[in-house]
C-alpha cells in the first residue's frame, strides 16, 4: 500500500450516506419547470474517480430535448426581462442561503462526483453560493446614463437590457462554482438559459437547478439539458437565430471549435479558456509565503485548475531551498479518496486525465528532468497521481507548453527579472501569473509586463467573486464576477432624443 493512503476506507455507515445523497438528486433533464426523462429514455453513466465505480445513471438529452429547452427559454424571456430587479435579486439571495445550508450534503456529492477532498469541496459550495450573494446585489444596480450632447441639440440617454437566451456550457473541474458564476449574473440580468454541464460531473448542477426552483425561479428561465454527447445537444442551439449568447468555460481547443459555430448567429460571446500560468519567486521574497502560496496555487483541485501555477521560475539563490521545502511538503502531503477527512489530495478525474499527466511527466524526465518529489501512480484503486515536483526542467519539456491538469510542479531557475519575464510569457495563454517579491517596484513592474488577464501578487490564489475573472490571448475573452460580471448579460440600447 502506498505509504500516504488511509487504511480505514469507509464503513458501511459512509457508504450508505454517500448512496443516500446520489440517491436525492432529481435525476432528469429540467426543462420549463419539469423535470423529465430524455426523449428515447437514455441514460449515461456519472463514476467516482476514487473508486472507478458507476455512481449513478444520468438522463442523456438528445437534439429534440436540447430544441424543446430552448423553446421554453425563449417562451420565458419577455416575462423575466420585465420581472423587477428586487425579484430576481431575491431569489438570488434565497439560492445563496439554501446552498449554504446544504453545503455539507452538496460538497459530499460533489466529492463523489469529481474526486476533491471534502474540504476543497465545502469551499468550492461557499465560493459558489457567493456568486449568487454577489449578483443578488448587483442584480438591483444597472443603470444607464443621460447626458447633453457637445452641441446641446439632442440628448443621449443609454440604458441596458438583458441579451436574450443564452447557452451556458460548464466543465468538470468545478462543478458548482463554474455554473454559478454564468448563472447569477444571467438571472440578475434577466437572461433565460439552457444549460449542459460536463459529462463527467451532471449531479452538482442537477441539485443546483432543484434549489433554485425552490427559490422561486419561474419555469422556462433555467432549463439543464445532461448529455453524453456536447455536439449533439449544442450544435442545433448554436445554429438557431434565437440564441442571443453562448458562455463557455473549458478548454482553448474546444472554445475555438465553439466560437467558429457561434459566428454564423454573431452571438455575444463570454470564453473562459485554458491556462498556463507561471509563478515567479524573486530572491527578496518570504520563502515560507511563496512555498504556501506555491502549495495552494498548485495543488488546489489536484492541479486540474485554468489557475492552477503550471510553471515555476525561482531566483538562481534562493531555487534550491525554494525546491527542498516544497518537495519536502508536497511529499508529506495524505493522498487518498476525497471523502475521507484529513485527505490533502484527491484522484484525478478520469484515467484519460491521469494517462495526460504520466505522459507529461515522463516527457520531462527523459529530456532531463529531475524527480525532487513523487513522480508515480500510487498502487491504490482510483485515478491517483502522486504530488510530484520537477527540478531543472529543460525549455523542451511539454508540461512547460501545456496544461498539466495535476498535482505536478515542474521548476526552473532564473538569472534576471527580464528573463523571468520572458519566459512567464512565453506562451500562448494568458489567464493568470503568480508574482511573489517584496520588492513594491519590482512587483508594479513585473505586473504590468505580464500579459495576462489576472495576478496574483504575493498571494496563490485570485478567484474571488467580487474580482473580474478571465483571461487573454487563447485563455479567451469576457469576465466573470465583479461587477463586469453582469455586462457580459447586459446589452446597451443607446437614444437619440431632440433636445427639449
Ligand atoms: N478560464 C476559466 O475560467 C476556466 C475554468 C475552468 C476550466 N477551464 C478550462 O477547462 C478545461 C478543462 O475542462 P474540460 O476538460 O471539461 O474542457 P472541455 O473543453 O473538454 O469541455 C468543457 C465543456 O464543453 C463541452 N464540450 C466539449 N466538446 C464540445 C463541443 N464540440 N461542442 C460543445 N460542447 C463541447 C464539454 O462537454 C464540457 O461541458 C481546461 O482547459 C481548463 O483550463 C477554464
Ligand atoms: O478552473 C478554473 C478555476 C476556477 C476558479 O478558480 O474560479
Amino acid at each position: 500500500m502506498d505509504p500516504h493512503m488511509d487504511p480505514d476506507r469507509n464503513t458501511e455507515m459512509d457508504t450508505e450516506r454517500e448512496r443516500a445523497i446520489v440517491e436525492s438528486v432529481r435525476n432528469g433533464l429540467y426543462i420549463d419547470g419539469e423535470w423529465q426523462a430524455a426523449t428515447g429514455g437514455g441514460t449515461f453513466d456519472v463514476e467516482d474517480p476514487s473508486t472507478e465505480e458507476t455512481l449513478c445513471r444520468v438522463a442523456d438529452a438528445t437534439a429534440e430535448d436540447a430544441v424543446a429547452a430552448l423553446n421554453a427559454a425563449c417562451a420565458a424571456q419577455d416575462e423575466w426581462a420585465r420581472t423587477p430587479p428586487r425579484d430576481r435579486g431575491e431569489i438570488l439571495r434565497r439560492a445563496f442561503e439554501m446552498i449554504m445550508a446544504r453545503r455539507e450534503d452538496l460538497a459530499l456529492l460533489m466529492t463523489l462526483e469529481m474526486g476533491k477532498p471534502l474540504v476543497e469541496s465545502r469551499a468550492e459550495i461557499t465560493y459558489a453560493a457567493e456568486f449568487f450573494r454577489w449578483f443578488a446585489e448587483e442584480a438591483v444596480r444597472v443603470a444607464g446614463r443621460y447626458s447633453i450632447a457637445p452641441t446641446g441639440d439632442s440628448r443621449l440617454l443609454t440604458m441596458k437590457q438583458p441579451v436574450g437566451p443564452c447557452l451556458l456550457i460548464t466543465p468538470w473541474n468545478f462543478p458548482l462554482a463554474m455554473g454559478a458564476r454564468k448563472i447569477g449574473p444571467a438571472i440578475a440580468a434577466g437572461c433565460t438559459m439552457v444549460m449542459k454541464p460536463a459529462q463527467a460531473t451532471p449531479l452538482s448542477t442537477l441539485a443546483l437547478t432543484e434549489i433554485l426552483a425552490e427559490a422561486g425561479l419561474p419555469p422556462g428561465v433555467l432549463n439543464v439539458i445532461p448529455s453524453s454527447s456536447a455536439s449533439r445537444v449544442t450544435a442545433p442551439l448554436l445554429r438557431d437565430p434565437r440564441l442571443r449568447k453562448l458562455s463557455f468555460t473549458g478548454s482553448t481547443e474546444v472554445g475555438r471549435k465553439l466560437m467558429a459555430q457561434a459566428s454564423s448567429n454573431l452571438l455575444r460571446l463570454s470564453l473562459e479558456l485554458g491556462g498556463n500560468a507561471p509563478f515567479l519567486v524573486f530572491a527578496d521574497a518570504d520563502l515560507e509565503a511563496a512555498v504556501h502560496g506555491a502549495l495552494i496555487a498548485k495543488l488546489r483541485n489536484m492541479g486540474q485548475s485554468c489557475v492552477a501555477a503550471n510553471r515555476f521560475y525561482v531566483e538562481e539563490p534562493i531555487a534550491e531551498a525554494f525546491t527542498d521545502l516544497l518537495a519536502d511538503k508536497m511529499a508529506a502531503l495524505k493522498v487518498d479518496r476525497g471523502t475521507e477527512e484529513g485527505t490533502d489530495v484527491g484522484p484525478l478525474v478520469s484515467a484519460e486525465q491521469r494517462a495526460k499527466v504520466v505522459e507529461l511527466v515522463e516527457d520531462a524526465v527523459a529530456k532531463g528532468a529531475k524527480v525532487m518529489a513523487g513522480g508515480r501512480i500510487p498502487q491504490i484503486t482510483g485515478y491517483f497521481y502522486q504530488p510530484t515536483v520537477l527540478s531543472e526542467v529543460p525549455d523542451n519539456a511539454r508540461l512547460l507548453r501545456e496544461e498539466v491538469f495535476g498535482p505536478v510542479a515542474p521548476i526552473r531557475a532564473f538569472k534576471t527579472e527580464e528573463q523571468a519575464i520572458a519566459e512567464a510569457n512565453d506562451t500562448e495563454y494568458g489567464l493568470v501569473a503568480y508574482v511573489y517579491t517584496r520588492d513594491i517596484e519590482r512587483a508594479l513592474r513585473v505586473t504590468e509586463a505580464l500579459r495576462t488577464g489576472m495576478v496574483g501578487l504575493n498571494r496563490g490564489l485570485v478567484s474571488n467573486p467580487a474580482g473580474p475573472f478571465g483571461g487573454v490571448k487563447q485563455s479567451g475573452f469576457g469576465r466573470e464576477g465583479g461587477s463586469e460580471g453582469i455586462e457580459e448579460y447586459l446589452d446597451i440600447k443607446y437614444v437619440s432624443i431632440e433636445a427639449p
